[in-house]
This record gives C-alpha cells, sequence and structure tokens, in this order.
C-alpha cells in the first residue's frame, strides 16, 4: 500500500512524502566478491529507513554507494527525480547527503566546536580566495556558519563539552559529536552506520531519541544500519533486509519482523 501513494502520516503523526532516493539494481563487486547483487529499493522524504543484515550482509557497502564512497558496477541512482551521475563523495555531500561513519572517524586533537565546524566545509561558498576580494560575504558566511553550528550543539545538549578536545570524551559523547558534525551541513539525507554500536542502555536510549527528534524537528531524512533489532524496530518506519549481498526482506518493521527468510537468516539456515 505505502509503495503507491503519494505521502501517508504515520501513526505517531510525521508525514512521510515521496520518494527521495532509489537504488535501482544495484550490483557492487570487489574483484570475485559480490558485495551487493541486484538490490532495489527507496527512501522516502521524511523516512527513517533502516537496513539491516548479517555481518558481511553488504550494508556498509550500500550505504558508501548511497553516499559516493563507491560505485557500482550495475545499476543505477535516482535522487529526487534525477538519475545520478558517477559523483565523488564531496558532490554527493553537496546535493545534501551527510553520513557518519561505523568507526568514529573525527579529530581527536580538536575541540567539540572545531569538528562540528568542519561539517559545514561544504557549504563554504566563498573560498580563501574569495575572503581577500568579498570580505563582506566572508564575514556573512561565517556568521551564518556559526550560528548554524550553535543551534546543532543546543539541538543535540553538547554545550558543555564545546570547547573540550574530542580525545577525552567518552565514546558515547564522540557518536553523538559525530552525529553534530553531520548534522552541521544541514543534509536533506542523513546516513548513519551503526550510530548505537559500542553504546550502554542508556547512551543508546540518548541516541534514539536524538535521531526521532532530527527527523521530527528539522525533518531530515534518515537512513540507517543498526545492528541492535529493538533499536531498529523502534525507530523506523520500513527496513531493507540484506543477506549475502541479496535483498531479502523490505518492508515495515513488523512485515519485517514475519518474513520467514529474514527469521532464517537471523537464525542462521543454510543456503542452498
Ligand atoms: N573495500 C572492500 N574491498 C574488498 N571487499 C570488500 C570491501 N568492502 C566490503 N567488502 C566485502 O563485501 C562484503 C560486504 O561487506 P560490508 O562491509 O558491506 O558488509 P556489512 O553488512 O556492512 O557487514 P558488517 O555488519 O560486518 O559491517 C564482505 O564480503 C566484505 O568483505
Amino acid at each position: 500500500m505505502k509503495d503507491t501513494v503519494d505521502s501517508y502520516v504515520t501513526a505517531d503523526g510525521r508525514t512521510i512524502g515521496g520518494v527521495m532516493m532509489e537504488m535501482r539494481n544495484i550490483t557492487l563487486r570487489f574483484g570475485g566478491v559480490k558485495a551487493i547483487s541486484d538490490i532495489s529499493f527507496d527512501i522516502r522524504e521524511g523516512e527513517i529507513r533502516a537496513i539491516i543484515g548479517p555481518n558481511g550482509a553488504g550494508k556498509s557497502s550500500m550505504l558508501n554507494v548511497i553516499s559516493g564512497f563507491y560505485h557500482p558496477q550495475e545499476g543505477e541512482v535516482w535522487f529526487r527525480g534525477a538519475k545520478r551521475p558517477t559523483m565523488k563523495p564531496y558532490q554527493v555531500a553537496q546535493q545534501g547527503i551527510a553520513r557518519t561513519f561505523q568507526n568514529i572517524a573525527l579529530f581527536e586533537g580538536m575541540t567539540v566546536l572545531d569538528n562540528v565546524m568542519t561539517g559545514r566545509l561544504n557549504k563554504m561558498k566563498v573560498g580563501m580566495f574569495g575572503q581577500a576580494i568579498w570580505k563582506g560575504a566572508a564575514e556573512r558566511e561565517e556568521v551564518e556558519n556559526r550560528e548554524a553550528v550553535e543551534r546543532v550543539i543546543d539541538f543535540l545538549e553538547i554545550q558543555a563539552i564545546r570547547k573540550t578536545p574530542v580525545g577525552r570524551l567518552p565514546y558515547g559523547l564522540k557518536k553523538r559529536v559525530e552525529l553534530a558534525r553531520a548534522l552541521a551541513a544541514e543534509p536533506k539525507l542523513l546516513l548513519l552506520d551503526e550510530p548505537m554500536a559500542g553504546m550502554n542502555v542508556e547512551e543508546k536510549e540518548d541516541m534514539s531519541r536524538f535521531i526521532l527528534d532530527v527527523n521530527d524537528e528539522f525533518g531530515t531524512t534518515i537512513a540507517l544500519i543498526e545492528h541492535d533489532m529493538g533499536v531498529v524496530m523502534d525507530l523506523s518506519d520500513r527496513v531493507v533486509v540484506m543477506d549475502y549481498g541479496r535483498k531479502i526482506g523490505d518492508g515495515t518493521p513488523d512485515e519485517v519482523r514475519n518474513n520467514q527468510d529474514v527469521i532464517d537468516a537471523y537464525l542462521g539456515v543454510s543456503h542452498d
């Protein structure tokens, strides 16, 4: 039903719009290894979309295709109604797609504030040369950047640590700073690679709340990979399930939970 309508309202009152991103028949190989085998799915405006699957299923590879780090040998990526040409990651970022990484990728020696500021780099239009010529424009841009960063810092409740070097923070807070950096780019689509990995229960609860709030208050579309099933089923509107590079399920959390192929994959039932 949901695949055929333009938009719908979720049980908790959020509006999910039309298709934002479409992966069509994506195949990605590394030498002889087929990391992704002919997979198609879409992500709708305003949606929280999860990609799940056992280890080595191809989830990170898929996120890397979306963010332009990997280029599939076959298939097409469509974004907001247009087929995307082969793009470099920074070009994908300029289209409004930001991401976090499975292993935290922050500058440990830099403060929280400066790390979050790096999320604005793809927004800077004036550049070094321009700064010398258009002083006014450069100053305006600087103010805009500062304001956007401060908004995110407030939103994610990390004011108290804004001057702290990231290397000194506990793991859960580093993950939150990474989210802040991605949000500073004001993305239309936010990709989260295992946002809860390595977190304790309380940290997971906090992160879940922030993800829901980002989606609700900024209207950001979110695609995430996550191993914690409880979290995935609570957070997501729809779930894609991968196994050995293939798509074995796609639907609401309830549909996926009751899908026999998915149950088999998680129980480790052998393949023919
Ligand atoms: N850069 C690469 N070079 C070669 N093989 C790769 C590369 N990246 C991924 N693979 C292979 O592609 C397959 C899918 O890996 P991928 O990391 O996408 O799976 P995953 O579902 O994200 O796994 P995990 O949950 O363990 O992170 C694996 O067999 C992996 O070894």
